[in-house]
């Protein structure tokens, strides 16, 4: 479902997870919204916690403190179940089965199975069905837990880094395929990657993960327009950092360059330019000093 009324894809309020009781937090305070029918890229370094995000959203694991919604239901749940898909990193699948047994099953355990979706993605990888799984290459196996998990159709498809393993041509098919699939039926799809290229062209949503806190979620259209790079005199730094937020910057000699977000009019001598999204990604994924002020509290400030 699309529009006003769609449900979001992911909702989160306070969400924390830690793996051990005493261990350190994979996930802390998240609070976000993945409205429905977007593609989502879900962006962090490694550690960030993309997977244990994509697996708390997907039922595999449970919430340490607050909340997460996957289609307004609670994960894990039968209600959820049925309508979330999630291709996790490991790809389980059983090794002694055949394509075409991988796919039955499939066919048993859904209810609205789909095999024509489910056959064409691996006939389309040159899957052969008679194959077993154990014994196809990792891209191929890919495909084969990627037709499992379209074949469901689910509202919302997780997938955990699926085309890491996939040669350029099979990415890309795989991409346009799941566009296709996003656009025809309204399916809302959080994806992690570190391919930001990728992103840039496929994805209308961000949320970006740091050290297992959020850093943004909003659309991709929005975060652009928003951000600038500017080049220009050192002297003018302090006069930036209380106006806009500076979510990156480097100084050479006397000359600053600074992504920044803006918060209205720019004032001093600037050289500006428009940033591709991949590079506003990068910057927010960079170590830097802490940011001031951090674009929650600005846009909280600013709301
Ligand atoms: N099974 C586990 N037991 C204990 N700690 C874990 C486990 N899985 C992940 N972690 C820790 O949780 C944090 C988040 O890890 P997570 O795998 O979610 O990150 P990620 O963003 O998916 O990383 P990557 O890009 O490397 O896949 C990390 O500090 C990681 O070491």
């Amino acid at each position: 479902m699309t529009g006003p009324d769609a449900p979001d894809a992911l909702r989160a309020t306070g969400l924390g997870f830690r793996y051990r009781r005493r261990g350190g937090w994979a996930l802390r305070d998240c609070e976000f919204t993945v409205p429905g029918g977007r593609v989502t890229a879900l962006v962090g370094r490694n550690g960030a916690g993309k997977t244990t995000l994509l697996h708390l959203a997907g039922g595999l694991l449970r919430p340490g403190s607050g909340e997460l919604r996957a289609l307004d239901a609670v994960p894990g749940t039968s209600e959820a179940r049925a309508r979330v898909a999630l291709l996790a990193q490991d790809k389980p699948l059983y090794p002694r089965f055949t394509v075409a047994d991988t796919l039955l099953m499939g066919e048993k355990l859904n209810f609205s199975w789909d095999r024509t979706t489910a056959e064409r993605t691996v006939r389309e990888g040159g899957v052969p069905l008679h194959a077993r799984v154990g014994e196809l290459s990792p891209g191929r196996r890919t495909r084969v837990a990627l037709a499992l998990a379209l074949g469901k159709r689910p509202e919302l498809l997780l997938l955990d880094e699926p085309l890491a393993d996939l040669d350029p041509v099979a990415r890309g098919d795989i991409m346009a395929g799941l566009m296709a699939e996003a656009a025809e039926r309204g399916t809302s799809i959080v994806l992690s990657s570190h391919v930001l290229p990728e992103i840039e062209e496929t994805c209308d949503w961000v949320l970006v993960l740091r050290d297992g806190r959020v850093e943004l979620s909003e659309d991709a259209y929005t975060v652009r327009e928003s951000h600038a790079v500017l080049t220009g005199h050192a002297d003018q730094a302090d006069a930036l950092a209380t106006e806009h937020t500076v979510v990156q910057r480097r100084t050479a000699g006397r000359q600053l360059t600074a992504l920044i977000r803006r918060h209205g009019p720019l004032h001093g001598a600037w050289h500006v330019e428009r940033p591709r999204l991949e590079d506003i990604l990068i910057g927010y994924l960079q170590d830097v000093e802490p940011r001031h002020p951090a674009p929650a509290e600005r846009t909280e400030a600013a709301a």
